[in-house]
């Protein structure tokens, strides 16, 4: 059986009197692409924020590669940090827009002290050197994620969390986005948390589905499982719903 990467227990979240996780349990084996998946609104940025520890916790425990991810401190956070990243939909949201890309992948090189060369970074991703000196505005949008996942890389994380990384792409370049993680993920067994409220994108990369939806007392998991069998016996009213939601061509 796979080494267990993260293990996710009991974890709860509130906004000030609002709670916005309900005691959400998961585990991710490292190589392993887990999809979250579940309507708008039902807290799955705030899981991936609580992951990175950039809001706290109100209860629960988190473990990367055994360790309690919730006591590291200082500079072992500092150091630890590195070992998970995180995509997000817009990166232009992430970068300085006025930045160059060579600019946006030296920035994690320095910060983790890693020796590793942006242009190397992009051969990775599948990119051109010759387009480090273009403003990270002037590239086409499936280049731009391709940019954001080379500078994810930059540290040799253990897991990626890809927050709708690519919603917002078409089709086509989706497509060839979904087949690069795939591959960079058999080259480097890098672990991803793919969140998206889009079943049939998750389905397309995902080895298990977690399904979340809105409770009383805040997100929560309804069920967890692989991906064939959440598509076929969906349990929850919650997954038929969001299988129902997947388009079908009629011609
Ligand atoms: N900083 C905050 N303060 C108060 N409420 C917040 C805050 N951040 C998120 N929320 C609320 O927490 C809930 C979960 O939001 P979150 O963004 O995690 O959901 P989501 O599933 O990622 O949604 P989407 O798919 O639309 O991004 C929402 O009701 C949101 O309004």
């Amino acid at each position: 059986m796979a080494e267990t990467l993260l293990q996710v227990d009991d974890l709860s979240v509130c906004h000030g009197a609002m709670p916005v996780l309900d005691r959400i349990g998961l585990t991710l084996a490292r190589g392993e692409t887990l999809a979250l998946v579940g309507p708008s609104g039902c807290g799955k940025s705030t899981l991936a924020r609580a992951l990175l520890r950039l809001i706290p916790l109100t209860g629960g425990t988190i473990r990367l590669e055994g360790q309690d991810w919730l006591a590291l401190r200082g500079a072992g956070l500092r150091r630890a940090r590195a070992k998970i990243q995180m995509v997000f939909q817009d990166p232009l949201s992430a970068f300085n827009p006025r930045a160059s890309v060579e600019d946006v992948l030296r920035e994690p090189l320095r910060i983790h002290g890693i020796r590793r060369s942006p242009a190397e970074l992009l051969d990775l991703v599948g990119l051109d050197a010759r387009l480090l000196s273009r403003g990270v505005h002037a590239i086409s949008g499936g280049q731009r994620q391709r940019v954001a996942l080379a500078r994810a890389l930059a540290s040799k994380p253990s897991l990626i969390i890809l927050d709708e990384a690519v919603s917002a792409l078409d089709v086509t370049v989706r497509g060839s986005i979904l087949r690069l993680l795939s591959d960079i993920q058999q080259e480097e067994g890098t672990s991803y948390l793919f969140i998206t409220h889009d079943l049939a994108v998750a389905a397309q990369l995902a080895h298990r589905i977690a399904v979340m939806e809105r409770g009383a007392r805040g997100g929560r998991i309804v069920e967890t499982g692989p991906t064939r069998h959440i598509i076929q016996t969906p349990q929850a009213s919650i997954t038929k719903a969001l299988i129902d939601a997947v388009p079908v061509l009629h011609i």
